[in-house]
């Protein structure tokens, strides 16, 4: 039997831990107010809908719908064009806030590490051995952007891009002969998008590694990495939203650990994982292949020199830059330049079909430049204004990336729109609802008409295109355009003059949004045309 004495130390003992647990409950939540109280009150000035004053929760909803660029374009239908949509967050329609809050300037970073983590670090990919990835598209630490985007900059810039044109005639060569074999000769229907698809990332597979990964060749999704990307792209859109009243951030709990990585590589590999995987089995082969063979003589045959044998020549001469920084560079071109590319072809295909007035102008203006059969040489059509004008209505009506590209509003706050917003917030424009705002682009904003480009003069179409935030903006913009441009404006023109297309069934096309803003049910008939 306990002593009387030891019966009354246990009570003390019970009540004290029920005391503890009591004072933890009530401090962890009287913390959470005061921190809710206090975000709210920072951003009070900013309308926007009632849970976006305390939690991030419901903007998990929204991406978790697939069309978190409409719930967004309602709410700035409904609250005007700078709207509070998270605690911290803030999302802007008007283009006129471009310059503002995506300057040429350094000073207005990418969303920088937040407790609760950051939008960018989610799409970093994740290893074991390396922690997560930094690439150009993806850092928000200047040292290492300057590390790693100033060495390959000049790589992208016009001039240099034209070099890689006869890279993608290899690839065009490789469609013209599958679509010809496998649907002129039989007339079947066939899934037009997923073909797009596999253009865009056999194009940037040749261009990267001189190597295509297949899925031209062999009909389908080889290895199903473009299903794993999407996939990846699925389950980070929801965690770039950060849980600000949780105190947790879902990013590192759930996919950036050891403990997170070993669960889920033993469920379901990552496909960010195996796309790295691919990446450094052709760094590996290049490698080889340059230790065996001169540079110089690969470098001499600049019409063939891909990206990698570019990014490998470059760390090998500077010591300076990181030895991973190959990887980086060459994770990018996959992740940010295939899938973008692909996107924006399959609008600009689909809508040219859909709405045929269109495709017989741009028909007409390809034949009467009467460009190099079948594949007509950059030079010859780069220039032709109705084609530049769809290729640009195509980037606008539907951006592959939208959800609003998140900045942070340096020391001393940041005027937006005329209203302030005080050091500390995030602030963001999502290319979708900037690209429909109607004073801009007209109150026929939403529907394709490429000749809204050609209307004015040319310093009102640089206008409009300063307007766009599908390549992003000022500093960050996208280093890749040039290259997605020419293979857009490589593809389409052959496509067009050499066959006659049909859509089958337009409803079936669907498009969902989680970050890369996917689409499907681009179905199509083709036929050789005869001149
Ligand atoms: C043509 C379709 C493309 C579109 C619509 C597109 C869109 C974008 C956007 C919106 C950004 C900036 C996002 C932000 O501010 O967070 C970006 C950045 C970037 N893109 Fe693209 N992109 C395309 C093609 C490409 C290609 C083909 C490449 C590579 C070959 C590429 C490489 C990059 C890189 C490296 C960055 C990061 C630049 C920096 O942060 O300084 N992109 N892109």
């Amino acid at each position: 039997m306990p002593s009387n004495y030891r019966l009354a130390a246990m009570d003390i003992q019970k009540s004290l831990s029920v005391d503890l647990v009591v004072c933890l409950v009530v401090g962890v939540v009287a913390v959470v107010l005061v921190r809710s109280g206090w975000t709210w009150w920072r951003l009070k000035h900013i309308p926007g809908p009632f849970p976006a004053c305390v939690t991030n929760l419901h903007r998990i909803g929204w991406v978790h719908t697939g069309r978190a660029h409409l719930i967004l374009q309602d709410a700035h239908r409904k609250y005007g064009e700078v709207v509070r949509i998270g605690p911290n967050m803030v999302s802007f329609s008007n283009p006129d806030a471009i310059p503002a809050v995506y300057p040429m300037r350094p000073g207005i970073p990418k969303v920088v590490d937040l407790p609760m983590g950051d939008f960018y670090a989610t799409l970093r990919p994740y290893t074991r051995s390396g922690g997560a990835l930094h690439a150009v598209f993806n850092t928000t630490e200047e040292d290492i952007l300057k590390q790693i985007k100033t060495p390959i900059a000049p790589l992208f810039n016009i001039s240099n891009t034209v070099t890689f044109e006869p890279l993608v005639d290899e690839v065009l060569e490789c469609i013209h002969d599958r679509f010809d074999q496998a649907f002129c000769a039989t007339e079947q229907v066939m899934d037009m998008g997923q073909w797009l698809q596999f253009f865009a990332f056999d194009v940037m597979g040749t261009m990267t590694f001189s190597k295509r990964y297949g899925f031209l060749d062999q009909g389908k999704d080889v290895g199903g990495t473009l299903g794993t990307i999407i996939d990846f792209m699925r389950t980070s859109a929801p965690v770039t939203t950060n849980l600000s009243l949780l105190f947790l951030c879902p990013d590192r709990i759930l996919r950036k650990n050891i403990v997170a990585d070993i669960l889920r590589q033993a469920i379901r590999p990552t496909p960010s994982l195996s796309i790295l995987s691919f990446v450094a089995q052709a760094i590996k082969e290049k490698t080889q292949k340059l230790e065996t063979e001169k540079y110089s003589t690969i470098l001499n045959n600049h019409a063939h020199t891909d990206f990698l044998t570019r990014f490998i020549q470059l760390q090998k001469d500077n010591p300076k830059i990181p030895p991973w920084a190959p990887t980086a560079w060459t994770f990018s071109n996959v992740i940010a330049g295939s899938d973008s590319v692909g996107t924006i072809m399959r609008t600009m295909l689909f809508n040219l079909l859909v709405y045929p007035h269109t495709l017989a102008k741009l028909r007409q203006e390809l034949e009467n430049a009467n460009p190099t059969r079948p594949f007509p040489r950059y030079s010859e059509v780069r220039d032709l204004p109705y084609l530049d004008a769809c290729v640009l209505e195509a980037s606008r009506v539907h951006p592959p990336f939208a959800l609003p590209f998140e900045r942070v509003v340096p020391k001393g706050g940041l005027t937006v729109l005329g209203h302030y917003l005080p050091e500390g917030t995030v602030i963001g424009g999502s290319p979708y609802v900037v690209n429909r705002d109607r004073n801009t682009f007209g109150d026929d904003a939403e529907f394709w008409r490429p000749e809204r480009w050609l209307e004015g003069d040319g310093a009102h179409k640089r206008h409009l295109e300063a307007s766009m935030l599908t390549f992003g903006a000022g500093r960050r913009v996208c280093l890749g355009r040039h290259v997605g441009i020419l293979e857009i404006k490589k593809l389409l023109p052959f496509l067009v003059l050499t066959y006659d297309m049909r859509v089958i069934d337009k409803e079936k096309f669907q498009v969902e949004n989680s970050w890369f803003f996917v689409q499907k049910g681009f179905y199509a008939q083709i036929q050789k045309r005869h001149d």
